[in-house]
């Protein structure tokens, strides 16, 4: 699903992001990614979508190669990931049901189907019945349902959510880390950052990845290796 051999990750303004990256994760594994502002976590993110490229090592996600020489392809592997950004990134002035039909937008699927999973999605959340509300009259927690809709609803074999349950209370984000877990009975991998290490130090089925200043450090608890 996702291997990474000896990944650095250098912006051109010479900052270096991540050193020397190696891990492998499988289909369906529940990951949590944690560390310090600043250490490389949406850095890592961003080069599982594409969004940035190593500087040197080699990374493959979902069978594509992640480097500027495959990039038509890495716009296909784009469709079947389901990002969740950590500002929503949600259209203001359009309905709940609206927002996740765009996350569908070139997904090449007819317009019926679409607003099908759309809807579907939005139940699978909680928000069926905030579907035609606008986003910007939805809360903060219901918002990031939203989000996280508009991601499944792409029907993902990866879900990347960047700090989910930032500006969530205590309840709230313990139902948004329930809520994105429970994708893995559909064989979705879920990867997650997050800085409330409270809220995780529990899970005893999950890869624990910690970022300190670029470097990674992996384990792995209650699961066959
Ligand atoms: N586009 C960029 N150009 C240059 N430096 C960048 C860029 N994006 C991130 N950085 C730097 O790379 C390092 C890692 O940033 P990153 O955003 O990955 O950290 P993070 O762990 O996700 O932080 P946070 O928890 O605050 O979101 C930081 O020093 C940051 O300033």
């Amino acid at each position: 699903m996702i291997i990474s051999e000896n990944v650095s990750l250098i912006y051109p303004d010479k900052t270096q992001a991540l050193f020397d990256v190696n891990l492998e994760i499988k289909p369906g594994e529940l990951v949590y990614i944690t560390g310090p502002s600043g250490s490389g976590k949406t850095s890592f993110l961003k080069l599982l979508m594409g969004m940035e490229f190593p500087t040197s090592g080699s990374l493959s996600v979902l069978g594509e190669t992640i480097n500027k020489s495959n990039y038509g392809n890495i716009q296909k592997l784009r469709r079947k990931i389901g990002p969740v950004f950590q500002e929503f990134k949600l259209i203001q002035g359009r309905t709940a049901l609206e927002n996740v039909m765009m996350g569908m937008r070139f997904l090449g699927i007819k317009p019926k189907l679409m607003k099908e999973q759309a809807h579907e999605a939005l139940e699978k959340v909680g928000l069926g019945h905030k579907k035609y509300s606008k986003v910007e009259n939805l809360s903060w927690g219901e918002s990031q349902r939203v989000a996280i809709a508009r991601a499944v609803a792409r029907k993902p074999l990866l879900i990347l959510a960047d700090e989910p349950t930032g500006n969530l209370d205590y309840d709230n984000a313990i139902n948004i880390l329930k809520l994105l877990k429970s994708f893995r009975e559909e064989d979705i991998t879920v990867i997650i950052t997050t800085h409330a290490t409270h809220l995780i130090n529990n899970e005893k089925d999950a890869m624990f990845i910690n970022v300190y200043k670029g470097r990674i450090t992996a384990e792995r608890k209650g699961l066959a290796v």
